[in-house]
């Protein structure tokens, strides 16, 4: 038996028989202890097994700390699973407790975090809900354990992915975010002018996995992943109503001076994303702007070659992204397919988001950027129409 077993074992509670009652009705409310206690001890274990393997752990000592401690970690308590909760359920139960400082879940991991101001504070509220079950979740009950900030930091913080959304996020890079772009008024607009326009063009919608997608100016087709057939774009002009959006572009940030003559608007109903993907380089030149409404949503960047963990962003609604150069064409953007966003440790849900994103054709078809891994310019269909058109 290794030594986590071992550690397992001390952690079970031992089911007494040291006052194993004599009369009949003590011993039918004891056996009902004991089986509680029994499935209490089964539950717990299953819940440090499945811990220790989630973060390939050798041992809980260098996970939970035996002081009361300013944070506890629910060890059987995640977002999203079966059984799971989300962020307000569990501040519902640990807001009545003084020192209550907040929750701190992670996606897809099988346990939350609860900070207290003080260790004194997060004990009281540990003695009452440890090893209870808890009438907020189905009588679930909770296992709770105390962590150092060092071992806060080992299991909560060591992913933590944000990049500061400060109004220019990398210029260097060529990655530009500008919030409040637009605003609340015009916001509701633009979904005024996307329903007219509607009856007008409905058979021009596109799905697209579990998004819907509808161009001007230029057709974008999935499948070749290229500049599709005239047809199949709702409107070979760019709606007349975005062309104030394209003059305030250039008055924020006055490097823009592309002449964007592709839109496409895209509608994201809760769940659906965007896979990983650098927009075509021979379709679109180096200039690819994206403006948010609706509900907000993560979308991640990763260098591809680099082998760097992806980064994100938070995509607020009437905020504008505008990727260039390095961003452009190094960078790979994705939005993932998931119902909800974790941001500082708070789940999000998704509701509906619209994008709108502005970008001008390749003329040339052929791209000379530095990032081979993510450009087409060599690719056989690319070759083809450039062949094409002469
Ligand atoms: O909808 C978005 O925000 C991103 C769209 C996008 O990346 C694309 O269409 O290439
Ligand atoms: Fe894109």
């Amino acid at each position: 038996m290794d030594g986590s077993s071992n550690e397992l074992l001390e952690l079970a509670a031992c089911i007494s028989d040291d006052d194993l009652p004599t009369r009949r009705t003590e011993k039918t409310t004891t056996r009902r202890e004991r089986n509680q206690q029994y499935r209490i001890k089964k539950h717990r274990e299953d819940a440090y097994t499945t811990l220790m393997r989630v973060e390939n752990l050798q041992s809980l000592a260098q996970i939970f700390d035996k002081q009361p401690r300013k944070t506890i970690c629910i060890v059987n308590l995640g977002f999203g699973a079966v059984g799971g909760a989300t962020t307000e359920q569990l501040e519902a139960i640990f807001a009545k407790y003084t020192g209550f400082e907040r929750v701190v879940m992670r996606h897809g991991k099988p346990y939350s975090f609860v900070r207290f101001r003080s260790g004194d504070e997060a004990q009281i509220a540990y003695t009452e809900l440890h090893e209870k079950p808890c009438a907020e979740l189905n009588d679930k009950v909770l296992f709770l354990e105390f962590l150092t900030h060092m071992q806060f930091a080992y299991l909560a913080d060591r992913a933590s992915n944000k990049i500061d959304t400060s109004e220019v996020l990398d210029e260097s890079k060529g990655l530009y975010y500008i919030a409040d772009f637009i605003s609340e008024d015009e916001e509701k607009q633009i979904m005024q002018h996307i329903v007219d326009e509607e009856s007008q063009s409905a058979d021009k919608w596109f799905q697209v996995q579990e998004r819907f997608v509808k161009h001007y100016g230029h057709a974008f087709d999935y499948h070749i992943k290229h500049i599709g057939d005239p047809s199949m774009a709702a409107s070979l002009e760019l709606p007349s109503w975005f062309h104030p959006f394209i003059k305030r572009i250039r008055e924020r940030l006055p490097a823009y001076n592309a002449q964007p003559d592709q839109l496409t608007i895209q509608r994201y109903p809760p769940g659906s994303g965007i896979a990983f993907h650098s927009d075509s380089h021979t379709a679109f030149t180096d200039t690819v702007v994206i403006l948010s409404m609706g509900t907000p949503v993560q979308m991640d960047f990763r260098k591809p070659a680099a082998g760097c963990p992806p980064t994100s962003i938070d995509l607020m609604p009437r905020s504008l992204v505008l990727m260039t150069g390095e961003a452009r064409f190094g960078w790979e953007h994705a939005i993932r397919m998931r119902r909800s966003d974790l941001i500082d440790g708070r789940v999000r849900e998704r509701c509906e988001r619209w994008s709108i994103t502005m970008r001008t054709t390749n003329r040339e078809l052929r791209c000379s950027c530095p990032y081979s891994a993510l450009c087409d310019t060599n690719d056989v269909l690319v070759r083809k129409l450039r062949q094409e058109s002469g």
